[in-house]
Order: C-alpha cells, then sequence, then structure tokens
C-alpha cells in the first residue's frame, strides 16, 4: 500500500466497483478479499453510496435483543447493535432482577436543541447582549421562516440566550439558540437556524459572526431513569453494601468514573446505533454532562432504601431522533424503531436510558461481587477461541477449554487448538 498515493481524483464519482477495483489493484490484485464486500445486506440498491461517500462496503455489527425490559410499565424487547460480548446479557439480567419493582421509571424534559452563534471582535459585549435579548421576537420570526415544518408541527425557537465567554482573544458573544426539534435530533434544522440569523445579529451589533452550529451539551434535553432492586434480587444486603462502595469509587475518582461510564454507554450507544442515531452526538454529550459540575463524575447515583433495597438512577442528554439523519432511511434502523414501539423522541430517549442504567448495574454487580471476566470472558470465550483459528465444532469445544481453565486468553485458545488438532 505504501508505493501508492493516496491522492484519488474521482474516486467519490466512481462506482463502488470501481472502487474496489482501485482497492484491489493496491492490494496485489487480491480481489478475493474484498468479495466481504459483495453482500451489502440491508442496504443494497444505492443506499450504502447516498448514506457516505467513497462506499466501498458495509461493516456489520451484530444485532440483539435485550429481554426482561419493563419501561415506564410497559415490556418491550430493545434491539441492541454492538460488537461486544456480554452487554445484551448484561441487560437482560439486570432488567430481569427488577421487575419485582415494575422496572424502570423515567422522565424526560423535552427536545430542546442547542444552537451556538459566536460573535466576535466587540468593545462593548454587555450592550450588544442587550440589544440581542430585546429583539428575542424578530429573532423568532427569523427562525420559524427556516423551518416552517417544524414550526406547523408545534416545535421551532423557545428561547434566546446570550453568553460572555472569556476567551484568549478577549470576551465573545455567544447566542444560544434554544428550538424545540419534537421528534429530530435536531442538527440540521437549528444549524440553518444559526446561519440564517448570524449576519442579522452581526448587522444590528456591529460584530464578526464566526461558528454557527449546534451543541452537543444536549443539557436542555436530559432523560432519567430510575429503578429499585431487591436486595434479596441480588445477592443480598452484602452485594447491596458492596455495590454502593462501589459506585462511590466513580463518585470519588475520575479514574474509575470514566470506566463507570463506558460501562453505561456500551448500553447506550448499542440502542442509539441501532436505532440509527449519532453515536458521537450522544457520547460527546454525555460525557460532556458527567464533567459539568467541574469534575468528572459518573452518570449514574446508587443509594439504599430505607428497605435496604438498592435504588440507581441516572440522568443525561440524549438528543435522539426518530426522524432526520439516517433514522428514517436505514430499513434497520426502521425496524429497531418499530420492534421498540418508539413512536416519538421521547419514549426512545426514555428507554435508552433505562438501558444505560440497566447496564451499569449488571456491571457494577459483577464487579462488586464475581469480579468482570467470570461472566464477560465467558462469553468472549468463543472470539477469543476464533482468533486462535479454531474453525467450526473447534471453537465450541476451545471455548469450553478456556472456560474450565478460568485462563481465556489467545495463548491458551492456541494451546487448547494444538492439542484439539493432535487428537
Ligand atoms: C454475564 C452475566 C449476565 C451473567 O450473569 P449471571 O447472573 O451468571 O446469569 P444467569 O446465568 O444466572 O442468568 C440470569 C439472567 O441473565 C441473563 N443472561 C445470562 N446469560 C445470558 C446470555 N448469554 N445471553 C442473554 N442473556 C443472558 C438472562 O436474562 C438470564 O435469565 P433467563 O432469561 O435465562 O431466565 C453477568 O455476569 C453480567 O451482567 N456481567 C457484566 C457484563 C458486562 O458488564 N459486560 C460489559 C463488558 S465489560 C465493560 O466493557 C464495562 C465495564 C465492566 O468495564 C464497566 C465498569 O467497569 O463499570
Ligand atoms: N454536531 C452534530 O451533532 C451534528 C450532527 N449532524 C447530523 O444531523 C443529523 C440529524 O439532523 P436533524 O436535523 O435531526 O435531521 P433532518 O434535518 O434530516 O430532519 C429534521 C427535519 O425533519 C422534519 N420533521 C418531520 N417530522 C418531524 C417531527 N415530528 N419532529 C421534528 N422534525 C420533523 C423537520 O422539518 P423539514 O421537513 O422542514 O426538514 C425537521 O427540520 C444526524 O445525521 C447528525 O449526525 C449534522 C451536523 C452537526
Amino acid at each position: 500500500m505504501t508505493d501508492h498515493t493516496s491522492r484519488l481524483p474521482g474516486f467519490a464519482q466512481a462506482s463502488r466497483e470501481e472502487r474496489i477495483g482501485i482497492l484491489a489493484e493496491r492490494l496485489g490484485g487480491n480481489a478475493e478479499a474484498l468479495q466481504l464486500f459483495d453482500n451489502l445486506g440491508p442496504i443494497e440498491g444505492g443506499l450504502v453510496d447516498r448514506l457516505i461517500e467513497n462506499a466501498i462496503g458495509v461493516m456489520p455489527v451484530p444485532l440483539g435483543l435485550a429481554t426482561n425490559m419493563i419501561v415506564d410499565g410497559e415490556e418491550m424487547l430493545v434491539p441492541m447493535a454492538t460488537e461486544e460480548s456480554s452487554v445484551i446479557a448484561a441487560v437482560c439480567n439486570s432488567a430481569k432482577r427488577c421487575r419485582d419493582t415494575g422496572g424502570f421509571f423515567t422522565s424526560y424534559s423535552g427536545s430542546l436543541t442547542i444552537a451556538q452563534v459566536q460573535l466576535c471582535g466587540l468593545s462593548d459585549p454587555r450592550n450588544a447582549r442587550a440589544q440581542i435579548l430585546g429583539r428575542t421576537d424578530e429573532i423568532r420570526a427569523l427562525c420559524d421562516e427556516v423551518d416552517p415544518q417544524l414550526t406547523s408541527l408545534g416545535g421551532g425557537l423557545r428561547e434566546v440566550d446570550v453568553r460572555l465567554v472569556e476567551a484568549r482573544s478577549g470576551t465573545m458573544v455567544i447566542v444560544h439558540l434554544v428550538v424545540d426539534t419534537l421528534d429530530a435530533m435536531g442538527a440540521n434544522a437549528v444549524n440553518s437556524m444559526a446561519e440564517r440569523v448570524a449576519p442579522v445579529l452581526a448587522g444590528w451589533t456591529g460584530a464578526r459572526p464566526l461558528l454557527r452550529i449546534l451543541s452537543n451539551l444536549a443539557d436542555r434535553r436530559l432523560t432519567r431513569a430510575r429503578a429499585v432492586w431487591p436486595a434479596d434480587q441480588i445477592g443480598g444486603p452484602e452485594v447491596v453494601e458492596a455495590m454502593l462502595l462501589g459506585a462511590e469509587f466513580a463518585e470519588a475518582d475520575p479514574y474509575r468514573a470514566t470506566t463507570h461510564n463506558k460501562g453505561i454507554m456500551n448500553g447506550i450507544s448499542a440502542v442509539v446505533l441501532a436505532t440509527g442515531n449519532d453515536t458521537r452526538a450522544i457520547e460527546s454529550g454525555a460525557h460532556a454532562y458527567a464533567a459539568h459540575g467541574g469534575q468528572y463524575g459518573p452518570l449514574t447515583h446508587w443509594e439504599k432504601t430505607a428497605e435496604g433495597d438498592l435504588a440507581g438512577t441516572i440522568e443525561l442528554p440524549l438528543s435522539l431522533g426518530i426522524v432526520g439523519g439516517a433514522t428514517r432511511v436505514h430499513p434497520v434502523a426502521q425496524l429497531s424503531l418499530k420492534i421498540l414501539g418508539a413512536d416519538s423522541a421521547e419514549k426512545l430517549a426514555r428507554i435508552t436510558a433505562a438501558v444505560g442504567l440497566a447496564q451499569n448495574f449488571g456491571a457494577l454487580r459483577a464487579l462488586a461481587t464475581d469480579g468482570i471476566q467470570k461472566g464477560h470472558m465467558a462469553l468472549h470465550a468463543q472470539n477469543v477461541a476464533i482468533a486462535a483459528g479454531a474453525e467450526g465444532d473447534e471453537i465450541e469445544a476451545v471455548a469450553a477449554g478456556l472456560r474450565a481453565h478460568s485462563r481465556v486468553t489467545e495463548a491458551e485458545a492456541r494451546k487448547l487448538l494444538d492439542d484439539l488438532r493432535k487428537d
């Protein structure tokens, strides 16, 4: 590959077959390996090229169903797209253990999306702020013009906020357009509004308008979930105490909080991906929210109820849509939304938050009792066997050997495979 230039004019305009041909040439004519791209599965028929640029194929990620979930009184099956073993098992397990207390209960702050307009070069930022806030109705009219469809559905601009942000070059006037984007994540809608409003704000104030883009710190679009796990469903009072200490660790130490939140995002990102939403938007929002108080902390909190049971809560920004982006275009996303019965962005967010809480419960319980390796590596053993070269029936035979020895490593798998092949 290194002998070839990466400058490929016209690559974008080439057909997918032509692009694969160019790649095959670079791989020394090894077109066989590229047969992996023959099958595009559910996004056959040109969709792959419409979704992204320079498409050559697909990277399939398994889609599974989390069972046992009850969210706001409704029994549901939750589609999750993930490459990581034990993630879905953990949600099934956690959801099963809080069914007796009714499962998960959620709340939603509303679908408000923030767009930012950066205004620079003002010697009188406070004056500019007052001017802008005084003309909110005119700003609303401009925004409504940009997306009449959203306005007709009951959405549109709700608030204008103006922040003075101290930067190295001086005070910046940062205008927030707070827009109800209803069932859309809303990036395109609010970005268009910000671009429309920026030159007008510049005209009023004499500022230099610069960046105009939504903020992924979606703290006006918060979702909360809570659940109670009876002590006898999770191994008794000692396990409750151990899990509380584990949770406290995350509150006190950002090194632990980061891993704690990674576990939560195992579940959240899997639902986000399954429904065709923007995983990067959700992840950046969640981690920024976790650091909102100054120190990076956990997205969940755990307490002991008066009865000695374990109560968990989660709160995070979830800027999800059931229209817009890939949600309406990708057939698997459409099917996932149908399986969930998610007929609004609100419902999707509520379910997703519940999955995040369930995921955290599962990891915390495993960590506070047997350790993560027992459950996680037992389920991961088949992947390790495949990585070591096992095929067909050998895969489960090697995986069973790994589990029996409690040493789930590739070296151990190779040893077991060699022994198996000698027999
Ligand atoms: C693995 C389990 C669930 C076993 O847990 P267990 O208690 O041994 O499970 P069980 O065999 O007693 O079965 C109980 C229920 O669990 C579910 N279950 C059980 N096995 C399966 C399976 N194969 N497929 C689907 N569902 C499964 C299933 O619902 C089952 O009930 P049933 O429906 O059969 O009546 C548990 O040990 C666990 O939850 N472990 C945590 C796994 C985890 O968090 N994985 C994420 C990857 S590690 C990571 O990335 C994050 C981390 C850990 O670093 C985050 C952090 O540090 O906080
Ligand atoms: N920083 C970031 O996170 C950024 C993300 N993105 C990407 O933007 C995409 C999401 O943008 P988004 O604006 O949601 O998508 P779209 O613009 O594709 O869809 C939203 C539009 O759908 C129409 N619509 C129809 N029914 C409804 C309804 N019930 N509720 C709300 N809107 C409705 C609205 O008006 P109308 O019909 O008039 O369009 C609305 O503006 C994602 O792909 C994301 O990756 C893009 C830029 C930056």
